[in-house]
């Protein structure tokens, strides 16, 4: 469509010229972030259709997206949510999406220390790509996995305020947070 070029057919495409919009709206680009593995396309389908992809792990190639309308206090806001791959390979082609993300979801996995390690290295990325107003919120995903955590909320906890952020824990496969985390960067 005209407002957000090849929408998966949810998008209800540009309003006519001249026609006042029947209600306010506003339109963000969010973009999830973090390394290979830690639930991003499942947040993101969780969010989008309230399900889990359960089973095999089919790593994101390059970038994928969703669009969903929130309503954030009276306010439609149309999300078009840009999944991005982890893998290092696919770095340079999500470097150029940066640029125009109004919000960034930065993920990392709590059953998996080194994605929390990286989050650091996330954070110089997104210094160094995206806009310097740039909404920003952590994740800890997949806290429905007790047993396999090894990183602690607190610590999570503790590096959002270190860097100033906002920080959820997530599970993608039980929906813990899940939408609240999509509303809180809308709003
Ligand atoms: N237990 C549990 N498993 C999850 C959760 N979210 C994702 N997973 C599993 O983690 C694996 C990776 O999930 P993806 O969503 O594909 O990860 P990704 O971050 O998109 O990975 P890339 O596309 O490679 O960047 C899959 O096997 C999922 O089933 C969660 O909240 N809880």
């Amino acid at each position: 469509c005209g407002v957000f070029g090849g929408c998966a057919g949810d998008c209800e495409g540009p309003a006519a010229i001249g026609s006042p919009p029947a209600s306010p709206r506003q339109h963000l680009l969010v973009m999830l972030v973090g390394d290979s593995g830690v639930g991003k396309t499942c947040l993101l389908v969780r969010f989008k259709d309230g399900a889990f992809l359960a089973g095999s792990f089919i790593s994101t190639v390059g970038i994928d997206f969703r669009n969903k309308v929130l309503t954030v206090d009276g306010v439609k806001v149309k999300l078009q949510i840009w999944d991005t791959a982890g893998q290092e390979r696919f770095r340079s082609v999500t470097h150029a999406y940066y640029r125009d993300a109004h919000a960034l979801l930065l993920l990392y996995d709590v059953t998996n220390k080194a994605s929390f390690d990286n989050i650091q290295a996330w954070l110089t990325e997104i210094h160094e790509y995206a806009q310097q107003d740039v909404v920003l919120m952590l994740l800890g995903n997949k806290v429905d996995s007790a047993q396999d955590r090894v990183v602690k909320r607190e610590d999570g906890e503790k590096l959002a305020k270190e860097y100033g952020v906002p920080f959820m824990e997530t599970s993608a496969k039980s929906g813990l947070n899940v939408e609240l985390a999509f509303t809180a960067i809308a709003k």
